[in-house]
């Protein structure tokens, strides 16, 4: 997926005060809870009767900053996500995970990235996110087809 100078510009800008942990935990939790079929995937994680046991996993949060880690590398060269094959791959065929669902945690990553940044975020700054995440969500489901 192409950015323009600007669309990468209001990505840096928020993205250099993201806490990974915080944004990525969080995300990963609004999905289990907001999107409960989702938890099928994580049945080693313990405890996700909830949205607090979830929201409190402390699997679940790791796991949400690696994920995130992971995207705010692709996040560096969205010109070019071939570097997501193997994980593409792994995702399909190992994991077996619905590729619907990397669109959906794009989509909580939005809102919690709202969340946090406010004024910040302007609908400007959700463009530009809205077409990262869309280019990583394609990567990332490369392998289904
Ligand atoms: C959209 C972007 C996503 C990215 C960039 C991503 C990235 C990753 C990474 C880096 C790993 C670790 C791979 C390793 O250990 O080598 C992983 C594992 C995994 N991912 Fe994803 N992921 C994404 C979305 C999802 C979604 C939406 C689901 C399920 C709904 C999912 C389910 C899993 C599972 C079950 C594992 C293995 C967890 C474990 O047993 O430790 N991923 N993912």
């Amino acid at each position: 997926v192409h950015l323009t100078d600007q669309e990468i510009k209001y990505i840096n800008a928020i993205w250099s005060k993201v806490d990974y942990k915080q944004v990525g935990g969080e995300a990963l939790a609004r999905l289990l809870i907001v999107y409960p079929w989702t938890q099928r995937y994580f049945s080693t994680f313990g405890n996700l009767a909830s949205a607090d046991a979830i929201s409190h996993n402390s699997k679940v949060i790791a796991h949400g900053e690696k994920v995130l880690r992971s995207i705010g590398e692709a996040l560096k060269h969205l010109d070019n996500l071939k570097g997501y094959a193997k994980l593409s791959q792994y995702h399909s065929e190992k994991l077996h995970v619905d590729p619907a669902n990397f669109v959906r945690f794009g989509g909580v990553v939005v809102i919690v990235l709202a969340h946090h940044f406010h004024e910040e975020f302007t609908p400007e700054v959700q463009a530009a996110f809205e077409k990262a995440f869309g280019g990583v969500a394609d990567a990332v489901g490369k392998g289904y087809h």
